[in-house]
This record gives C-alpha cells, structure tokens and sequence, in this order.
C-alpha cells in the first residue's frame, strides 16, 4: 500500500440476481478518514452494495479491495477481521444477553488469549476476560451505556438499541464502519444525538465511515461528500451543496425531499 492508496476502493463492482442488476459497476473511493454519505431512492441497491462490501453478497462483476488488498470472495467474518464492520438497518443484536455481553461477543472476535486457555480456565483466560470486561465497560461509557451495562439488549429504548449496535461493531476495531440507516425510526433529538456521535467517533476512533441514511438533515450535516446510488447504478457524487443541486438527483427522488 502506498500515501495514495485509498482506505477503500470499489472498481466497477456490481451483482445480479437472475436478470435484475440489483447493482451495476459502480465505482466508488474511500480516503482514510472521510465520513461519507450513500443515498438513493427506495430500492435502489444500497443495502445490496453494503452486502458485497461485507462478503454476504460475492461481485459478479468488478472489485473490492481494501487498503489495497482485494476483498472478492472472503467471508464475512473474515472481511470484519481485515476491518470492515457494519450496523444493520433492521436492528440486529443478542437481544437476551445484556448491553455489556453483546460489546463482550464483539471482542471476544478477536480476543488474543488462546482456545486451550479458555477450554482449561488458565490464568491468562480470566486475565483476558478481565481486561476485555474493562475495555467493554469503558468502551459503553462513549456510548452512554454505562447505566444500562447488565439490561438485557430488548429492554433498552430504541434510541439505545441503535446506538449498542454502533458500539458493538466498533468493538470489531474496524477501520471502516458502514452504518446503514442508523437513524431509522429516531426522533429527531435522537438523530441529532446521533449526529453528534457519529462526529465524535470518527474523530476518537480514527475511523472511515460510510453511511446510508434517508435522513437527508443528518446526510448533509455530517458528510463531506455523498455518492447518489438509482436503479443499481451511481448517478452521482459531490460535496452535500453539489447533490442538493444535481438535477439527476432531483429527477431520481421524483419530489421526494433532498434538502
Ligand atoms: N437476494 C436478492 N435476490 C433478489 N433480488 C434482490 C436481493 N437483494 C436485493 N434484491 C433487489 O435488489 C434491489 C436493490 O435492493 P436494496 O435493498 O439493496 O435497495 P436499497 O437501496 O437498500 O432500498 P431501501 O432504501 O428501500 O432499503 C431491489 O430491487 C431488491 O428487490
């Protein structure tokens, strides 16, 4: 990998199902630390290209490489081990284990101390079980979860369950965090708690992140630039004013709101 290498590079990457093109040869970069923005109108092949970004969906067409390094054809596990994680637009957590044990799970991914520790209960297992309590506790404290550390995850408000679900996969250590629709169903002092945190964790992170998001006042109040996904295909791409302003845009929504 080279100073220029983007964190991300998606070269005409595309997937069909049957004869639906459900994403078509989009091209896509990510610089290190930008916090990007992918919007579209309903179906229009968002969450499917967040599916081949994490190796649920393999391309058809195209590539996907990471730090430089092609990502095509390895599984999902292995993808959030090469630092891309996600959140999910329909909530996905262990809903009976608590706030603490869904942030644990995450770390338990890559937790260093061996399988034969853990199996025999060896010093090194509880040391490493210790810390990771520690770091998983200190980690909610970001988040505000640290009142509601031993709640089970389906108790919690939803404003809540959204933001464990953030915790959680940045738990995974990823350098790149994909959050789809995360202000999905939030009230608007929630979305802009969120907006504030989202700000907050790429800063102390050091993340990337890219974002799908309806919310068009969350989109344009904390991207950079924003891609505009129609149909399985990019229409277009520029700073929140370049987008609001592209007629391609405009005709895509069809009247629905972009500013
Ligand atoms: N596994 C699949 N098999 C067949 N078609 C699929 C599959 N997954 C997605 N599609 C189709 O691909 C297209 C894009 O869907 P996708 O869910 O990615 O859109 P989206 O932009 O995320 O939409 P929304 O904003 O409504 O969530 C849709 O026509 C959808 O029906």
């Amino acid at each position: 990998m080279t100073a220029n290498t983007p964190l991300l590079k998606v070269d005409k990457a595309g997937i069909r199902f049957g004869g639906l093109k459900a994403v078509s040869e989009v091209n896509l970069e990510l610089q290190k630390g930008e916090l990007v923005g992918l919007i579209g109108p309903n179906g229009a092949g968002k969450t499917t290209f967040f599916n081949l970004l994490t190796g649920v969906y393999v391309p058809t067409e195209g590539s996907i490489s990471l730090d430089g390094e092609k990502l095509n054809g390895f599984a999902p596990y292995k993808i959030t081990k090469k630092g891309i994680s996600r959140t999910f637009q329909n909530i996905r957590l262990f809903s009976d284990l608590t706030v603490l044990d869904n942030v644990k799970i995450a770390y338990h991914s890559l937790a260093k101390h061996s399988i034969i520790s853990s199996i025999f209960r060896l010093p090194s297992h509880f040391a490493g079980e210790r810390e990771m309590e520690e770091k998983a506790i200190e980690f909610l404290k970001i988040f505000k979860l640290d009142n509601v550390l031993y709640e089970q995850a389906k108790n919690l408000p939803y404003g809540q369950q959204r933001r464990l679900e953030i915790a959680r996969a940045l738990a995974a250590n990823p350098k790149l965090l994909l959050l789809d629709e995360p202000a999905a169903g939030m009230n608007p002092q929630e979305t802009d708690e969120l907006m504030n945190l989202i700000a907050l964790i790429r800063e102390r992170f050091d993340l990337t992140i890219l974002l799908i998001e309806h919310d068009m006042n969350l989109v344009m109040g904390v991207c950079e630039r924003i891609y505009v996904l129609d149909h399985g295909q990019l229409i277009a791409d520029g700073t929140p004013e370049e987008i609001r302003n592209n007629p391609k845009v405009i005709e895509a929504y069809l009247g629905e709101e972009v500013s």
